[in-house]
C-alpha cells in the first residue's frame, strides 16, 4: 500500500504520530515506517514531514486519501526487488521451501513446484518429498533428512536425482537446508532451497565421459602424450603426461610433471645442443617442433625418440601451452640403419659394396685434390678360387671369402676402405698414401697375408691372390681411370703366374721380391 487515509495517518509528522495514538487507533513505529490499526484494518505509512503534491481523493466509503510519495517509492522498490528476486530464482532454477518439524509438512515456492513437477494438490509431507526422489537415491536422502530433523546435524547439502511428477523425467537437484531452532533449543523447521542442476550434471557427465574416452585412447596410443606450459620468463612445466612415459623414458609421468628438468637429464650428451637449439628456435618462432634425438634411460638403455609438438595460439608475453607426442623409434632407427647398411655393404663379408666404395673413392679423390695428396686403388682377385668351391663346396668357399675379408681389413687403416665387388673380386682404397712405395707395401702385405693357410668351416684351405695397383693422380685423375688401370695391372699379375702384385704401367715389372725390397727400404 502506498496510499493512506486523510486525517488519519497521512502526512504524519512527529506531532501527527502522537495524535494517532488517540481514539481507536494503535500505532507502532518501525524506523520511518508506522503501522496503524484503524478500525480493525492494518495499514502502513511513512512518517514524514513532507507534504504531498498530488491532490487528496475520497474513496467509495467517503474516506479521504492522500498520496505519500516516499511510501509509494518504498512499495514500488519492494515490488521491484521482489520481482527481481523471483525472476532471479526462476532463471537460476532455484525453488525454496519450509518444512515444519512437528507436522513434517512443507510449503514450497512456485519454482520448487516447477522443479518437482507438482501441483497445489500434492501432499507436502516428508514421505511426499522422499517419493519425489529417484528410487536409487531415495533411501540415502530419506535417512539423511530424518537425521537432520532429529537434530544430529545443523545443515543439509546434497545433490541427488529426482523423478519429476508431471512427466516422469529424471532430473538432478542440489538441495540445501538449514535447521532453525525454537526457544526450547529443539529443531523447529528446515528451510532451504532446491536448485535444478540437471543441465550441469548432464554437462558434467558428458565431460566425464569425454575425459574417460580420452584417457582410454591416451593409454592405447603407443606414445607419450603431453601438455607443456612455457612461461614468458622461461620457466616451464608439464601439466599433463600419460602413463606411457614410464615405458618410454623409464620414469613415472608424475616425476616429470613434478620436475620437467628430469627429462632434460636423460637427453643423450651428443644430442643436447640439437635439442636445445631446435627447442629455442621453435619457441621463438612459435612454430611446431619436429625432432628426433637419443636418450639414455635411468636403466642405461639407449633409445631414439621422435617428438612432435605444437603451441596453442596465445597473446604475446603470456604462458604458451605446447601439446605434443613422443614416440619410441629405436626399432625403426635400427631397421633404417640395417637397410642403409645392406644398401652399402656386401651381405656375405660385411665389407663395403661397389656403391659405397664408389662414394668413398669419389670423396677421397676430392680431398686428395684439395690437399694435394695421393690415394691408391687396388684391385684384388683370388687365385683358383673355383677349385676351392669345387673341392670343399660353397659353404667352405663362403667361409673362406669371409676370412679373406677379415684379413684384408686387418692390413689397412680405419680410414681406408676394403670392398667386395664380385664373387672373389675385391678392391681397396688407400687414402693419403705417401706414394707408390707405401701403396706397394700395403698390397704386398695383403698378398702375403692371404698366402697363409685358412681354416674355413673346419677345413684347412690354401689360396693366393693377384693385386693390381693404380695411384691418384699419377695413374688416373678419376675413379674410372684408376679402376681401369688397377684392373689392367691385376690382369698382368694373373698373366704373369698369379700370387703377385702389379703396379700400373710404367712400373709394370713389379714382383713380390721387388715389393719386399720396397718395404724394407721404406
Ligand atoms: N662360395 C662362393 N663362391 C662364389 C661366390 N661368388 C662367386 N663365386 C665363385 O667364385 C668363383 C670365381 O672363379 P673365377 O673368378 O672364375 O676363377 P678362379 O677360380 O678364381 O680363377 P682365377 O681367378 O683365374 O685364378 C666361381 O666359381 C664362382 O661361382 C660366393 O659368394 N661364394
Amino acid at each position: 500500500m502506498w496510499l493512506h487515509e486523510a486525517g488519519g495517518v497521512t502526512g504524519f509528522s512527529g506531532v501527527a504520530a502522537g495524535q494517532a495514538q488517540a481514539a481507536n487507533r494503535q500505532s507502532t513505529h518501525i524506523g520511518d515506517l508506522m503501522q496503524t490499526t484503524h478500525r480493525g484494518r492494518k495499514t502502513s505509512c511513512l512518517v514524514t514531514g513532507t507534504s504531498t503534491s498530488l491532490p487528496p481523493f475520497r474513496n467509495g466509503a467517503g474516506h479521504m486519501f492522500h498520496y505519500d510519495h516516499r511510501l509509494m517509492n518504498a512499495e514500488e522498490m519492494f515490488k521491484k526487488s521482489n520481482f527481481l528476486l523471483k525472476e532471479s530464482l526462476r532463471i537460476a532454477c532455484i525453488g525454496s521451501y519450509k518444512l515444519d518439524v512437528r507436522s513434517l509438512l512443507w510449503k514450497s515456492s512456485e519454482e520448487l513446484d516447477n522443479i518437482f513437477g507438482i501441483d497445489k494438490g500434492y501432499v507436502r509431507s516428508l514421505q511426499g518429498w522422499i517419493d519425489l526422489v529417484h528410487p536409487q537415491d531415495a533411501e540415502m536422502i530419506g535417512q539423511s533428512l530424518r537425521k537432520k530433523l532429529l537434530g544430529q546435524r545443523t545443515s543439509f547439502n546434497h545433490e541427488y536425482r529426482i523423478v519429476r511428477k508431471s512427466n516422469g523425467e529424471t532430473g538432478w537437484v542440489r538441495h540445501i537446508g538449514e535447521l532453525t531452532h525454537g526457544r526450547n533449543g529443539k529443531v523447529a523447521s528446515m528451510v532451504g532451497t532446491v536448485q535444478d542442476i540437471t543441465e550441469r550434471k548432464r554437462n558434467e557427465n558428458l565431460l566425464k565421459k569425454s575425459r574417460q574416452r580420452f584417457e582410454r585412447m591416451a593409454e592405447t596410443v603407443p606414445a607419450v602424450l603431453y601438455d607443456y606450459v612455457l612461461n614468458p620468463d622461461g620457466t616451464n612445466r608439464f601439466t599433463y603426461m600419460n602413463r606411457r612415459c614410464k615405458e618410454i623414458y623409464g620414469v613415472d609421468a608424475e616425476e616429470i610433471i613434478a620436475d620437467s628438468g628430469k627429462l632434460w637429464t636423460l637427453v643423450h650428451d651428443d644430442d643436447r645442443c640439437l635439442v636445445r637449439d631446435e627447442d629455442n628456435r621453435c619457441n621463438k618462432a612459435g612454430t611446431g617442433l619436429i625432432l628426433e634425438h637419443r636418450i639414455i634411460t635411468p636403466q642405461g638403455e639407449l633409445k631414439w625418440l621422435h617428438i612432435e609438438s605444437r603451441p596453442s595460439p596465445t597473446a604475446p608475453e603470456t604462458p604458451a601451452t605446447w601439446s605434443g607426442f613422443i614416440v619410441d623409434i629405436t626399432e625403426r632407427k635400427a631397421t633404417e640403419e640395417k637397410i642403409r647398411h645392406m644398401a652399402h655393404h656386401d651381405s656375405l663379408t660385411g665389407l663395403a659394396n661397389r656403391a659405397l666404395f664408389s662414394d668413398r673413392l669419389q670423396n677421397a679423390l676430392s680431398s686428395a685434390e684439395r690437399d694435394g695428396c695421393s690415394s691408391a686403388l687396388m684391385a684384388l682377385d683370388l687365385d683358383l678360387f673355383k677349385p676351392v668351391n669345387d673341392q670343399f663346396g660353397h659353404l667352405v668357399g663362403d667361409a673362406l671369402l669371409k676370412e679373406v675379408a677379415q684379413r684384408m681389413v686387418g692390413c689397412v687403416r680405419d680410414s681406408d676402405t676394403v670392398a667386395r665387388i664380385g664373387g672373389d673380386e675385391f678392391v681397396v682404397l688407400l687414402r693419403n698414401v705417401a706414394g707408390e712405395k707405401e701403396a706397394l707395401a700395403v698390397a704386398e702385405k695383403i698378398r702375403a697375408t692371404l698366402e697363409q693357410p685358412f681354416i674355413a668351416a673346419g677345413h684347412t684351405v690354401r689360396i693366393s691372390c693377384c693385386l693390381g695397383l693404380a695411384l691418384y693422380p699419377v695413374h688416373g685423375e678419376d675413379g674410372l681411370a684408376l679402376h681401369r688401370h688397377a684392373d689392367d695391372a691385376l690382369y698382368r699379375a694373373k698373366k704373369d703366374g698369379r700370387n703377385r702384385v702389379r703396379l700400373c704401367e710404367p712400373l709394370a715389372n713389379y714382383s713380390p721380391a721387388l715389393a719386399r725390397a720396397v718395404i724394407s727400404s721404406g
